[in-house]
């Protein structure tokens, strides 16, 4: 019978047609060209590129089913060459398949996160002793043109390092710097050739990039080896600091406990260093991206700015630091949060599932093997949920007298969803706020006279990225006069 023929999502006709797409403006910016296409297809369709099927889901109804219903079902990961070369073929979690041990390994960076909520350890102090050096260096800094992205990228680094190594570095330390470098030279190359692995059609992908991509994996790779001998040498001790500690006791209970296992499980030693690579990887530049995409909504909306600031001025004052139990008397601070992460998603595509058995989404069937994208920027940008959702309105996300923060469509997911929802969505919030609060209770932002902003519109890549900007952090009266 007719009914019972699998009806399969809508597919796109031809490839070239695409391609010719993708290259306009010369950036593909895919999650905008993602949107577009719901015109013509709906809001779910297909492309098939050579041996890769594809589901692009546009909508909420849709996306929820795919993370949440059958997230176990989706739970897959496609294999790339970059993402292969950054993680030893996927020991680490965010590109690896689903498995026993991932979700050990899921577990394993869970339970040491919530460990580090508290105690002598607490992320808070880690980042509120962030907070303040930077504070430090944008006060005490005679440079007009101090480079404030490079600073931010500094302090999440050092909230990561601290993290996972419980160490931080200094301003200027060479090891820092060749840090950072590795990691703009895998933010360029997995960027660049992520939209390679997903459209092989592409093949722009020159081989000097995965050349580069090599070199950095291998400067990180030092790093991390030199941090897991320190570690491993240490590991007498009682003590537990930090996640290398986690895992490398875990590592060791594990060997103990899999002799009563039928099926043990192994955590090399490589899946315990990809693990901390991939927490470090995933951390720092989700993180600080959405920040400088925060400042540069500051700088375009100065009325938001001024809002934040009478909010902390109220309830905080300046006789004291901000700290996280003040979230709850920050409702528009926290709304400004929320609505950032609307607008720009840094990662508006998440990173491609895939369907381990044949599975279904709405009324079409899902083969085995599809990989699913989840366009996040439709989601958020979706006409029939938000009001007006290309302008920046941190209004939206507050009651009618302003003071409680709430979710004002649920087609809203900037961590994801469900089983593969972000591991650092907790940690991510705490940074934002905490670093927005410091930098705003002391300093006003604003762009440097004479240079125009740069546009709001983002580059497509492994996040979606702000073109570099300079901002000025002018010391406000306020503190300069009364504390
Ligand atoms: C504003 C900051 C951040 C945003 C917006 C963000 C967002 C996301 C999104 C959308 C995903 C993909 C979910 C999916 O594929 O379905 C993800 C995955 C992930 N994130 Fe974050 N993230 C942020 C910060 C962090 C931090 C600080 C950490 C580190 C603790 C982290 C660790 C991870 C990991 C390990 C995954 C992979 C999870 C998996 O595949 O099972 N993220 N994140």
């Amino acid at each position: 019978k007719a009914e019972s023929r699998p009806k399969y999502p809508r597919s796109l006709p031809s490839l070239p047609i695409i391609g010719s797409l993708l290259h306009l403006g010369g950036n593909p910016q895919l999650h905008l060209l993602f949107h577009s296409l719901q015109k013509k297809y709906g809001s779910l369709y297909s492309l098939k590129m050579g041996s890769h099927y594809m589901v692009v889901v546009n909508h909420y109804l849709h996306a929820k089913e795919v993370l949440l219903k059958k997230g176990k079902t989706f739970a897959g990961r496609p294999h790339a060459v970059t993402t292969d070369m950054l993680t030893r073929d996927g020991k680490d979690i965010a590109f690896a398949s689903y498995s026993l041990l991932w979700k050990f390994q899921r577990k394993q960076v869970h339970t040491a996160l919530s460990m580090f909520r508290k105690g002598t350890l607490a992320l808070e102090k880690i980042i509120c002793r962030e907070a303040a050096s930077l504070c430090e260096t944008l006060s005490t800094s005679q440079d007009p043109l101090l480079d404030t992205a490079l600073e931010f990228n500094r302090a999440i680094t050092n909230v990561m390092c601290s993290l996972c190594f419980s160490f931080c570095y200094r301003r200027g330390d060479p090891e820092f710097e060749a840090m950072l470098q590795y990691s703009q030279g895998i933010v360029d190359t997995v960027a660049q050739e992520s939209l390679v692995d997903i459209f092989p059609w592409l093949q722009v992908f020159p081989n000097k990039d995965l050349a580069l991509l090599k070199r950095c994996v291998e400067v990180r790779d030092q790093l991390l080896q030199k941090q897991f001998k320190k570690h491993k040498e240490a590991l007498g001790s009682d003590s537990t600091n930090d996640l290398m500690d986690v895992l490398l006791r875990a590592q060791l209970n594990m060997e103990n406990n899999n002799s009563r296992l039928a099926q043990p499980l192994e955590l090399t030693d490589d899946h315990l260093l990809m693990t901390v690579g991939d927490i470090f990887g995933a951390g720092v530049e989700t993180t600080s991206t959405t920040l400088k995409w925060a400042v540069l909504y500051l700088l375009h909306y100065p009325e938001v700015q001024r809002k934040i600031q009478e909010e902390l001025d109220q309830k905080i004052g300046f006789e004291r630091h901000p700290q996280l139990s003040d979230r709850q008397q920050l409702p528009y601070l926290e709304a400004t949060i929320s609505e950032v992460l609307r607008i720009r998603p840094v990662s508006p595509l998440l990173i491609p599932h895939v369907a381990l058995t044949e599975a279904s989404i709405g009324e079409y069937t899902i083969p085995k093997g599809a990989q699913v994208i989840i366009n996040l920027w439709s989601l958020h940008h979706d006409e029939k949920e938000w009001d007006k959702p290309g302008e920046f309105n941190p209004g939206r996300f507050l009651d009618e007298r302003g003071n409680r923060l709430y979710s004002p469509s649920p087609s809203y997911l900037p961590f994801g969803a469900g089983i593969r929802v972000c591991l650092g969505e907790g940690l991510a919030k705490m940074e934002l706020f905490l670093f927005l609060a410091w930098i705003l209770q002391r300093f006003t932002l604003e762009a440097l006279p004479g240079q125009p902003l740069p546009a709001l519109e983002g580059k497509f890549g492994v996040v979606l990225q702000v073109q570099p900007f300079k901002v000025k952090a002018r010391l406000r009266a306020a503190w300069r006069d009364g504390v």
